[in-house]
């Protein structure tokens, strides 16, 4: 370029548009009047004050729009600047140009589409609508000779963002306050499985109280380092967000620090993965002293290697779900604080280890035998715990609602009696950092005289949830304790078998494979093949286990 006509680009920088204009006529014929003469497309970014913010040089039949980091979009739903550029050879706006709107949240996005003549040229324009449930989230408006063209924009822009709030606030798709979450999972496992695995990390997201508004299953042939995802998809997935106006990504999988700065950026969404919300999760449920130096113990050790490198956005690496997890402050610190913070918790927490080791001997002394009830989460060992002796150890519908183990006594006829104990859920690919905080707790397992293996046989991902608990169980050396598949929830079969006919079938054939006792562990009358099978296997003179009734010794607490 010559440098005349660098001058000229420059003084660009020096003009002013009215609040009310998109662009005014004089500085818009000389765009069309340079950008004709580089045969180049030049293109402004006009803030709401009608400054001029860029100027920006592209080629023949493109521009590169700059990060506009002046202009962070925070919680504002439009960035606060409008392109407005030009096209030499009278072309309507692209598909490029439509990206950069959606992706950029840009105010508006106006092509000035030239002739020969730089006096006579049309306008086109686009601009972005409020979120309506899945279609497009922009609207084109027809080209029109430039000078008749004629838009309050002050008033457009005002009533645009007012209602795109109004939209959020009333949150069709979701209850406000919550945050909306789309899920993805990038995957060369085969379909079935990944929709398994997605449909559990729905559950995950309802336990951690995300409400989801989509999900996104991408099979690649080979994973994209930067976000994983492929480079079109992520943008498919962005204007998905824009067009139900989610606030997080969620993956399935477990990524890199690298990748949730990489697509956070280029997303302005906060991005968390699987590990995450199941942090999420524990640290929401952590009740007891030992619970809660595990969760935080875990947290920082999830924590620890996304501190590395420059520019992290603590807000979005760990603000979590809400924000919670380690409080801000704590956040503050330096890796050095946190590792000394992370050696004081693995100090105390031996020493809870060390109480729980020696209320362990004692049982263990006085020879009672002891029951451990193992199983997926969700699959009712915390409700099997209370039916069996009438306590109320916390049950829930969501996921992970028992993270500490608790025990009890169980009586049996002739002054017999067990410890049993109710354990934290196992679920697949459980983080790393929590697997080695929770086997302290998971410790107590070794102590089982046997475990009781319960399963909702209800699930449609019952078998693999079987082999996803002996999984974890071989991890804990546990293979070879003596244990007892159980299956729960079967007054659910009936609806089941109305329902989904050949997961029925499964379930029972699958019950004839293990030969599995059924129970509905919420109704104690169900309990008696159980307790029948206990009393046998603990006190083999038993020769006929009695229900429970009047005249009967009744299994008490
Ligand atoms: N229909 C039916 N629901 C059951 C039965 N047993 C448990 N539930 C329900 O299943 C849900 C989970 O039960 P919990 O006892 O909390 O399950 P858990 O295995 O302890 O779960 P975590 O502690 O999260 O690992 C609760 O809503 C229970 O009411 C049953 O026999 N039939
Ligand atoms: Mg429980």
């Amino acid at each position: 370029m010559k440098s005349s006509q660098v001058k000229r680009l420059e003084r660009l920088y020096r003009r002013r548009v009215k609040p009310g204009e998109v662009v005014s006529l004089e500085l818009a014929r000389e765009m069309a009047d340079i950008s004709l003469e580089i045969r180049r497309q030049l293109g402004i970014l006009v803030s709401r004050i009608g400054e001029i913010a860029y100027v920006v040089v592209g080629d023949e039949r493109g521009i590169m729009i700059p990060a506009l980091d002046e202009y962070p979009l925070g919680k504002r739903l439009l960035r606060g600047v409008r392109l407005v550029h030009t096209h030499l050879k009278g072309e309507v706006l692209s598909d490029d140009d439509l990206t950069d709107l959606s992706l950029l949240r840009l105010d508006l996005i106006a092509a000035l589409q030239l002739t020969q003549n730089p006096d006579r040229f049309s306008i086109q324009t686009a601009a972005l609508v409020p979120p309506n449930g899945g279609h497009l989230p922009y609207q084109v408006e027809p080209s029109v000779p430039f000078l008749k063209y004629d838009l309050d924009f002050k008033g457009f822009v005002e009533t645009l963002e007012q209602t795109m709030e109004r939209g959020l606030k009333e949150g069709k798709v979701v209850a406000s306050g919550q945050e909306r979450g789309i899920l993805i999972s990038v995957t060369q496992r085969p379909m079935e499985e990944a929709v398994d695995s997605i449909e559990e990390l729905k559950e995950l997201s309802r336990t951690a109280g995300v409400g989801v508004l989509d999900t996104v299953i991408q099979r690649p042939k080979e994973f994209n380092p930067r976000y994983l995802l492929g480079e079109g998809k992520i943008r498919e997935v962005v204007i998905k967000a824009l067009q139900y106006g989610a606030t997080m990504l969620v993956f399935d999988q477990e990524l890199s620090p690298a990748q949730v700065r990489s697509i956070s950026e280029l997303t302005e969404l906060k991005v968390i993965d699987r590990s995450q919300l199941i942090l999420d999760i524990f640290a929401r449920r952590a009740t007891t002293q030992d619970g809660k130096v595990q969760v935080e113990l875990a947290q920082l050790k999830y924590l620890m290697p996304r501190l590395s490198g420059r520019g992290v956005q603590m807000s979005r690496l760990m603000g979590g779900i809400g924000g919670r997890g380690p409080g801000e402050t704590k956040l503050e610190v330096d890796r050095r604080r946190i590792r000394d913070r992370i050696a004081h918790l693995e100090r105390e927490l031996k020493e809870l280890s060390n109480g729980r080791y020696q209320r362990r001997q004692k049982r263990v002394k006085a020879g009672i035998p002891i029951i451990s009830i193992v199983g997926y989460t969700n699959a009712g060992k915390s409700t099997l715990l209370n039916t069996m002796t009438k306590s109320e150890v916390f049950t829930e519908d969501l996921l992970f609602a028992t993270l500490d183990t608790s025990s009890r006594r169980l009586r049996f006829p002739m002054d017999r009696e067990v410890i049993i104990t109710d354990t934290v859920g196992f679920i697949r690919s459980l983080p790393k950092s929590l697997m080695g905080a929770f086997k302290a707790t998971l410790e107590e397992l070794k102590d089982a005289d046997l475990l009781v293996h319960l399963v909702d046989c209800s699930n449609p991902r019952v078998e693999e949830q079987i082999n996803q608990v002996n999984t974890i169980l071989a991890e804990l050396e546990l293979s070879q304790k003596p244990t007892l598949l159980v299956f729960n929830k079967m007054d659910l079969l009936p609806d089941l078998k109305k329902g989904d006919p050949l997961a029925f079938m499964k379930v029972r054939q699958l019950t004839r494979k293990y030969g599995a006792i059924t129970i509905s562990a919420s109704d104690r009358k169900t309990l008696e093949p159980l307790m029948k099978e206990l009393q046998q296997r603990f006190w083999h003179d038993v020769e006929d286990y009695r229900a429970p009734g009047e005249n009967h010794e009744e299994f008490e607490e």
